[in-house]
C-alpha cells in the first residue's frame, strides 16, 4: 500500500534522511523510533508532501496505492490528504483555530472533503467524537480549544483524522504531550480504530513502550538511517548497542511495562 524506496531528504547540505526504505501493508502499524533529530518526522512529512521550507527529496521514490506521490499537482494532493491519507500531530490544539468552536471547525473540515450538508456533518462529527471515547460530545463541539484538556484536544484531532476512514494515518508523537494514563487510553483507541477501519498507521514516537505496544514492526532510526527493524520480540533480543540504549530508557505506559 505504501512503498518508500531509497528516500534521501536534504535540508540544504544536511542529509536528514539517507536511503530510507519502507513497505507497508493495509492495516499494518509501523513505528519509527530513535533519538531526537534521527529523521523520523522528516520521513513522515515526506510521505505527506509537506517538508518544511528548505527540505527536499533528493533521491528515491514514494508510492501510495500504486500512485507516485512526487510531482503530484496541488489538486491531486487535496483529494488524497485528509481522506485516504491523514495525519495527527503531537498537539492537535496547535492546528485548531483558538477563536472558533470545535464543532464549527470539525464541520468545516468534513464539508471541505465531502458534499455532506451542515446537519449531516454535525451528526458525523458527533459520532466520531463518541468513537474516540469522549463522553459528552455535544459540549465538546460547543467548546473552544482552550476549554479542553490536552487529552480531549488530541482525541478531537484523531477523530478528525479518522473521519474519512483513511487508508493510512501518519501519527507524529500523538501521545507524547499527555500524561501516562491518557497516553494508554489514546493508544488503545487508536488500535480500536485500526481494527474498525483497517487503517494502516505510520507512527513516530520517542517512546519505545508505545511502539512495542502498538506496532507490528519497529524501525530504529539514527542520524537519518535505519539502524535495524523487526517486531517487538526481535528488538527485545537485539544486540545492537543503540537499540539496547533505547530499551534501557523506556518509560512506563499507564503503570505497565510493555517492553
Ligand atoms: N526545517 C528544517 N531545516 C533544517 N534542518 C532541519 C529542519 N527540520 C529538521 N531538520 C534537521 O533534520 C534532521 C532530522 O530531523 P527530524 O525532525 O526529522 O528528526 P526527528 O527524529 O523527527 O526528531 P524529533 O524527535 O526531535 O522530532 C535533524 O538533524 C534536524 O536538525
Amino acid at each position: 500500500m505504501l512503498e518508500i524506496n531509497g528516500l534521501t531528504v536534504a535540508y540544504g547540505e544536511h542529509l536528514a534522511l539517507r536511503n530510507f526504505s519502507l513497505s507497508m501493508q493495509e492495516g499494518e502499524i509501523v513505528a519509527l523510533v530513535g533519538e531526537s533529530g534521527s529523521g523520523k518526522t522528516t520521513a513522515i512529512r515526506s510521505v505527506l508532501g509537506l517538508l518544511p521550507l528548505g527540505g527536499a527529496v533528493t533521491e528515491g521514490t514514494i508510492s501510495f496505492e500504486g500512485q507516485q506521490l512526487q510531482g503530484l499537482l496541488p489538486r491531486e494532493w487535496k483529494s488524497l490528504r485528509g481522506k485516504k491519507l491523514s495525519m495527527i500531530f503531537q498537539d492537535s490544539g496547535a492546528m485548531l483555530n483558538p477563536i472558533r468552536t470545535i464543532g464549527s471547525q470539525f464541520c468545516e473540515y468534513i464539508r471541505t472533503h465531502s458534499s455532506l450538508s451542515k446537519k449531516e456533518a454535525g451528526a458525523l462529527s458527533q459520532e466520531m467524537l463518541e468513537r474516540m471515547g469522549l463522553s459528552d460530545p455535544e459540549s465538546i463541539l460547543g467548546a473552544y480549544p482552550f476549554q479542553l484538556s490536552g487529552g480531549q484536544r488530541q482525541r478531537v484531532g484523531i477523530a478528525m483524522a479518522m473521519t474519512f476512514q483513511p487508508k493510512l494515518l501518519l501519527a507524529d508523537e500523538p501521545t507524547s504531550a499527555l500524561d501516562v494514563t491518557t497516553q494508554a487510553q489514546i493508544v488503545r483507541q487508536m488500535l480500536e480504530l485500526r481494527d474498525t477501519y483497517g487503517t494502516a498507521i505510520l507512527l513516530v514516537t520517542h517512546n519505545l513502550a508505545v511502539a512495542a505496544y502498538m506496532a507490528n514492526r519497529i524501525l530504529v532510526m539514527r542520524n537519518g538511517s535505519t539502524v535495524e527493524q523487526g517486531d517487538r520480540e526481535s528488538l527485545l533480543r537485539s544486540q545492537e548497542p543503540y537499540t539496547r540504549q533505547l530499551l534501557q530508557a523506556v518509560p512506563d505506559l499507564g503503570g505497565k511495562r510493555y517492553v
